[in-house]
């Protein structure tokens, strides 16, 4: 439940963001009690992308499937579930949820999460998510990590409500997460460089380069593994971060979803003052070709995601790594 929100919550969106809320608080609960609960962290099966499934994965998607019914929602779309789910033929709303983000850090201890966005429904299911990311509502995500927080947005700025584990209840707090214009950290899987394309690995390479390279300032890495904790520290301190399509068999178009992933998370950071785009065109502006379709993602502090399309733009042999002192690119 939200607790005495600064500023109204939406009349028609109020009864979705507090199911969420709800199921949220018991999720972090459950989460909380690490080995002394059930283990949450068990593998217990694939979804239909042949994706693993965690048992947290299918505990969250039932859970927050059954406590949307009522509220409004008509569609369902959930990274878990092979189709889009009528809820409720007279609702007038649809959500796309990742009930749970992260899942290989259950174990861990490492923050988790849950992202979701909020459109107007069409008649069509399929359809009403397989539009561009202009007509989203709200979006937002859970975080369950030191604290367990909701990072949201209705469409005017970011809000934050942090859960007070002794009542359950999310308070709003007083300033809102807004992206800041100065930053220094990138966030990407390092692993995968010798499967990037020349523009990936010339904008990382530059970075690595540090003070000595064309950025002429050294840059710090992060990779938590948990889109929801790589947002919230971008939401906090700034940065980017960078899963781009590779080489490997189905990575292709990177690994993150548009519907459930990508849409969302582009909608609260452009909202936070940050940029979000498919490491050329903004995420906002592309409409999936299906439900489950991924994208590369690169999003963060607005003219570092803006200098990645610039590495897009050019000619072959200047984003060669050879060409690391090229004058162009000196900050
Ligand atoms: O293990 P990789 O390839 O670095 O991928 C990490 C990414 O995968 C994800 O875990 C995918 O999300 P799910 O856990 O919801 O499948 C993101 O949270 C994270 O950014
Ligand atoms: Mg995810
Ligand atoms: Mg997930």
């Amino acid at each position: 439940m939200i607790a005495m929100p600064e500023r109204a919550i939406p009349d028609t969106l109020s009864p979705i963001v507090e199911a969420l809320c709800s199921v949220a608080a018991d999720l972090s609960a459950r989460i909380s009690l690490g080995p002394l609960g059930a283990d949450l962290g068990a593998a217990v099966g694939a979804n239909t992308d042949g994706d693993q499934q965690k048992a947290l994965d299918v505990i969250a998607d039932d859970a927050f499937r059954t406590a949307l019914r009522g509220t409004g929602l008509r569609w369902y779309a959930s990274e878990e579930r092979e189709t889009v789910e009528l809820i409720d033929a007279t609702g007038h709303l649809a959500l796309a949820i990742d009930p749970l983000d992260g899942s290989s850090n259950i174990d861990a201890n490492v923050s988790i999460g849950t992202i979701f966005c909020i459109r107007d429904a069409l008649d069509d299911g399929n359809a009403t998510f397989l539009r561009d990311g202009r007509s989203i509502l709200a979006s937002g995500y859970f975080i369950y990590g030191p604290q367990t927080a909701l990072v949201v947005t209705f469409g005017a700025g970011v809000r934050q409500f942090v859960m007070d584990r002794a009542t359950g209840t999310f308070r709003e707090t007083p300033s809102a997460p807004s992206i800041p214009a100065q930053a220094s950290e990138f966030a990407i899987n390092a692993s995968n460089y010798r499967h990037w394309a020349q523009p990936i690995r010339a904008y990382i390479d530059d970075c690595l380069a540090g003070i000595e390279g064309p950025r002429g300032k050294n840059f710090n890495m992060r990779w938590v593994a948990s889109l929801v904790a790589e947002t919230h520290r971008i939401m906090s301190r700034g940065g980017i971060f960078l899963y781009p399509g590779d080489e490997r068999p189905g990575y292709e178009r990177g690994r993150l979803r548009m519907v459930y992933e990508c849409h969302p998370i582009a909608y609260l950071v452009e909202q936070a003052g940050g940029a979000a785009t498919d490491g050329e065109r903004p995420i906002l502006d592309i409409a999936p070709d299906s439900l489950h379709a991924r994208t590369p993602f690169v999003f963060g502090t607005a003219d570092k995601v803006a200098r990645v399309a610039t590495y897009h733009d050019l000619p072959a042999q200047e984003v060669s790594a050879l060409f690391g002192n090229r004058g162009l690119f000196r900050a």
